[in-house]
């Protein structure tokens, strides 16, 4: 499995892009995950106040309002949401994929960017969305497993090739999660307005089942502590980046690359400071993870708001993670947004809060396009074309003198009919 260390992420490394076609306005999906209520919830007394209603609706009734209070009669004790689809705690992790981020798949092949992210307060199962577990794999592993069937398919009329990296961004500070040594890296942006890392660690491989263990490494190296809402709270935001490049078999030297580039994104927990009890250290974390947290939802507003228009200002520079995830918030990217909320009671807060920012990001459009780069053949694979030729030329001339060897080793076979005449 070949890694190498880049100088950029750049999917289009000196090679500018020359077509990108058929814009299109994509609204953002939005769905909404319950996690079933745990055993800390149970033994705090909790009762379900998050209800998925059919297919697409959730309603969260509010545990502080008394239905016997005269004043509330005529007010309704219950909020309804409505989003693309909604999971309970029946849903399995092979759902949750086929219904948020399948369809993505092609998408990527065929050269559109796409995004995934994990969205919602501290243990209200973002990582088990994305990462899973062995026995009950997230959407990571669902997607690259897809992906590689998928690219397989199509072996016989292209070719592809995959690259990942797995980072981290930590306090503002960005980390290579399958390179921690590295120290922080730098966040660029490119003359067409392309983000890239500085030195972050490409890996190239086939192997989803190989992914999966440097994704698990790679996670283990992510900064994670226990706060109260949660054992192994993620202090930090983890973004996959998958790239696959298709050049046609079809096309000639000057062919056209399609590349595709997939975001999958696990954020920090949302939760406020004041909720997990943090102090010190945590509180730090906390305060930088809302300020990004905060930062998204700023540019979530901005988004929504502006609708149609795309004059409006949106300032994604405010943090690190909006930078990152410029394109797939106000750009070119298909984007699905997977929130997640606790059932109980003890949470309604948080629950509420999720759901109203999620809710917001409906709103959102993107303008698909599919990257189409003119890749000008390096000189390196020019000299590998003339290796070729030369291979064959070698291959012809040894073959010629053969002949020519045998000619003369058995000079009577060809004067033969001629003898045989004068006979
Ligand atoms: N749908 C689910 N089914 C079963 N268990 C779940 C589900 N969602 C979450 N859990 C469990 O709840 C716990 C917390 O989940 P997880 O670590 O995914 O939360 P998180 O949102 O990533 O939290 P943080 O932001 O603190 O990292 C884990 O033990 C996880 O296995």
């Amino acid at each position: 499995m070949p890694s190498r260390p880049a100088a950029g992420s750049s999917p289009a490394r000196g090679s500018p892009a020359v077509g990108e076609v058929e814009p299109k306005d994509q609204q953002v999906m939005v769905a909404l995950r319950i996690r079933p209520l745990n055993d800390l919830e149970l033994e705090d007394g909790a009762t379900v106040i998050a209800h998925k209603v059919g297919d697409q609706v959730v309603v969260l009734m509010d545990p502080g309002e008394d239905p016997e209070d005269p004043l509330r009669t005529h007010q309704s004790r219950e909020k309804t949401f409505i989003f693309d689809t909604v999971f309970d705690q029946q849903a399995s992790q092979e759902e949750v994929y086929r219904a948020t981020t399948q369809h993505l798949v092609e998408g990527v092949i065929s050269g559109y960017n796409a995004t995934v992210f994990a969205y919602g307060p501290s243990g209200a199962g973002k990582t088990h969305t994305m990462l899973g577990t062995d026995a009950e794999p997230g959407i990571y592993l669902q997607t690259l497993t897809h992906l590689f069937r998928a690219i397989e398919e199509t072996r016989d009329s292209a070719d592809c090739s995959v690259s990942m990296s797995y980072l981290e961004i930590y306090n503002e500070a960005i980390r290579d999660l399958l390179n921690p040594s590295s120290g922080f890296l730098d966040l660029r942006e490119d003359a067409r307005g392309s983000i890239q890392i500085a030195g972050i660690t490409e890996v190239s491989t086939s192997n989803a089942q190989e992914i999966m263990q440097l994704l698990t490494k790679g996670n283990r190296q992510r900064t994670q502590e226990p706060t109260a809402a949660n054992q192994t709270s993620s202090r930090s935001h983890a973004v996959l980046q998958v790239t696959v490049r298709q050049r046609s078999r079809a096309t000639d030297l000057a062919g056209a690359v399609r590349l595709g580039r997939l975001f999958m994104v696990d954020l920090a927990g949302s939760e406020r400071a004041s909720q997990t009890q943090n102090r010190g250290v945590r509180m730090k974390e906390g305060a930088h993870i809302n300020r990004s947290l905060l930062a998204l939802g700023n540019c979530i507003n901005a988004l929504s708001e502006k609708g149609g228009s795309r004059a409006q200002y949106v300032n994604f520079r405010d943090s690190k993670l909006t930078r990152l995830l410029k394109d797939a918030l106000g750009g070119n990217s298909r984007t699905v947004m997977i929130a997640h909320v606790s059932p109980a009671s003890t949470h309604f807060e948080e629950s509420r809060s999720t759901l109203l920012y999620a809710y917001r990001a409906k709103n959102i459009k993107t303008r698909v396009k599919r990257n189409l780069l003119k890749v000008s053949y390096h000189i390196a694979q020019y000299t590998d074309v003339i290796s070729d030729l030369r291979r064959e030329i070698e291959r012809l001339q040894c073959k010629v003198e053969k002949q020519e060897e045998q000619e003369q080793s058995e000079p009577g076979v060809q004067d033969a009919p001629e003898k045989l005449q004068m006979v």
